[in-house]
């Protein structure tokens, strides 16, 4: 069974894909990917540095993370450049590591990706998990944990589709509002409810 974690930016993604590794299954970190394709020797870096400019270059000559994210979550035709160039690398990449799981035998493999009902990836996976707070506890969280300001929270958050709508689409919800142990026995009994070992 192939399971697509999702959530929003902060709503607590990677605290139950931790959960998940702690138990030994197997995660596949789209944020993680996401990086790897855009480092210096890697197609989509030459990209991003044609379309924004080397003022989004740190000295050592890696994309600075901060500025670019500035740039992009402050203007949406510039997110969406972005994702044009990452996304299908990004996507390229899950899809062999996902290959690679299943070849290698595994029964059970998780993808954690962010954006994986605005990208339309849910053709990927068997079943959908959500991981959802409200907006409040989302923008909190994020203020706390990146030190942004509330109107660059809020620009994050509004870049994503609303959490209340992806709960529509979801299989099963994690509601992240308590106790990380509350949130994992929830992960627990939804693993339970689909049989996963
Ligand atoms: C804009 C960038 C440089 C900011 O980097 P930074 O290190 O500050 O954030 P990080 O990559 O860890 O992302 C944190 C969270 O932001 C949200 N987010 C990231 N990119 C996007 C995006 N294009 N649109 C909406 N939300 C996004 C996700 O919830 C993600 O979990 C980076 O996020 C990026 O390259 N984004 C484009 C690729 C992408 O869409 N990644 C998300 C999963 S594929
Ligand atoms: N139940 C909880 N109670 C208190 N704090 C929490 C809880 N769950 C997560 N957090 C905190 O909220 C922040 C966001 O959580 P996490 O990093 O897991 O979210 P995420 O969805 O993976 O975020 P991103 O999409 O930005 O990568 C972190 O600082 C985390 O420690």
């Amino acid at each position: 069974m192939i399971i697509g974690l999702t959530g929003g930016i902060a709503s607590g993604k990677s605290t139950v894909s931790s959960f998940c590794k702690e138990r030994g299954l197997p995660v596949i970190d789209a944020d993680l990917i996401a990086r790897e394709v855009v480092e210096p020797d890697e197609d989509a870096y030459n990209e991003i540095v044609k379309t924004f400019g080397e003022d989004i270059l740190q000295h050592d000559g890696t994309i600075d993370r901060q500025a670019l994210g500035r740039l992009v979550f402050a203007n949406e035709e510039k997110r969406q450049k972005l994702n044009a160039i990452v996304h299908p690398a990004v996507r390229k990449r899950m899809k062999e590591r996902l290959n690679d799981y299943l070849q290698r035998g595994m029964e059970t493999v998780i993808l954690d990706v962010p954006l994986l009902i605005e990208s339309q990836l849910t053709e990927l996976v068997d079943k959908v998990l959500l991981v959802y707070v409200d907006q409040h506890v989302q923008l909190e969280r994020l203020q706390k944990r990146d030190g942004f300001g509330i109107e660059e929270a809020t620009q994050r958050v509004e870049s994503q589709m609303p959490l209340a709508e992806k709960r529509a689409l979801a299989d099963e919800v994690i509601v992240n509002h308590g106790t990380k142990e509350e949130t994992k026995k929830q992960l627990e009994t939804i693993l339970t409810k689909w049989k996963v070992k």
